[in-house]
């Protein structure tokens, strides 16, 4: 990490297979910033967050994540870079068949956990930032769809990362609960000084909890845009 900053694309042309999807993308997060992603479908959202989280290359231009170094990064070191981000999706992609417990435990052995005490210490302090702790015991299919998100959140903050991506984490919520959804991630901001980055469709969210936005469009991605 240079500073404050915890992505840094300068440049950079995004590419899925030979599609050029965004070209020459300058951007810039900081700690504890809370940005918003938007853009038409097929405007290179996902694509650029795939690039945050070293799904994709660059293909020219530099970028820095989380003190890597996004166009040289090795494949060994992916997984490493992914320890430093919290991914949020919005089809919850939790596994069905383990508790909330489980589903946490199994990405922190995932990730180098070995201490039983402090594996069960995480957990708790996790679940508690969510407001989850009475749920340790059960099944994904016994929560909500805000809480199975709130689970996912968790998850997301396990490794405490520098910054959470979140690609349309409220997607599959009703209104309230998207609120609900959103005012954590803005809490969690505040409070950890982790950066957030979500990409939505939905203009009432971002008008409820106004902040920085960037948007997609035309293959390029602006900086600082407004809403209507
Ligand atoms: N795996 C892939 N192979 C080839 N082209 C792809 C692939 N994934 C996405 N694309 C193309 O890249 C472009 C950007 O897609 P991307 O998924 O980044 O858009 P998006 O803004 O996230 O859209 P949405 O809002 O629908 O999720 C689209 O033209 C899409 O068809």
């Amino acid at each position: 990490m240079i500073g404050n900053s915890i992505i840094k694309l300068n440049g950079a042309d995004i590419f899925q297979q030979k599609h050029l999807v965004l070209s020459n993308v300058n951007l810039h997060i900081d700690k504890g910033d809370f940005v918003w992603l938007i853009g038409q479908t097929g405007s290179g959202k996902s694509s650029l967050l795939k690039v945050l989280y070293g799904d994709i290359n660059i293909a020219s231009g530099t970028g820095h994540a989380c003190g890597y170094d996004l166009d040289k990064i090795a494949p060994k070191d992916i997984p490493f870079l992914r320890r430093k981000l919290g991914i949020v999706f919005q089809d919850f992609q939790l596994l069905t068949d383990r508790s909330v417990e489980q589903n946490l435990h199994f990405v922190m052995q995932a990730t180098g956990w070995k201490d039983k005490g402090l594996i069960n210490e995480r957990t708790l302090d996790v679940l508690e930032k969510v407001g989850l702790r009475s749920k340790l015991k059960k099944m994904p299919h016994e929560l909500s769809g805000g809480e199975q998100q709130r689970v996912v959140i968790a998850r997301a903050l396990l490794n405490d990362p520098e910054i959470i991506l979140a690609d349309e984490p409220t997607g599959n919520l009703d209104p309230d609960t998207s609120e609900e959804i959103v005012m954590l991630l803005k809490q969690i901001s505040q409070q950890s000084n982790t950066a957030v980055l979500i990409a939505t469709h939905d203009y009432h969210i971002i008008r409820t909890f106004p902040s920085r936005i960037i948007k997609c469009e035309n293959g390029k991605v602006l900086e600082d845009v407004q809403i209507a």
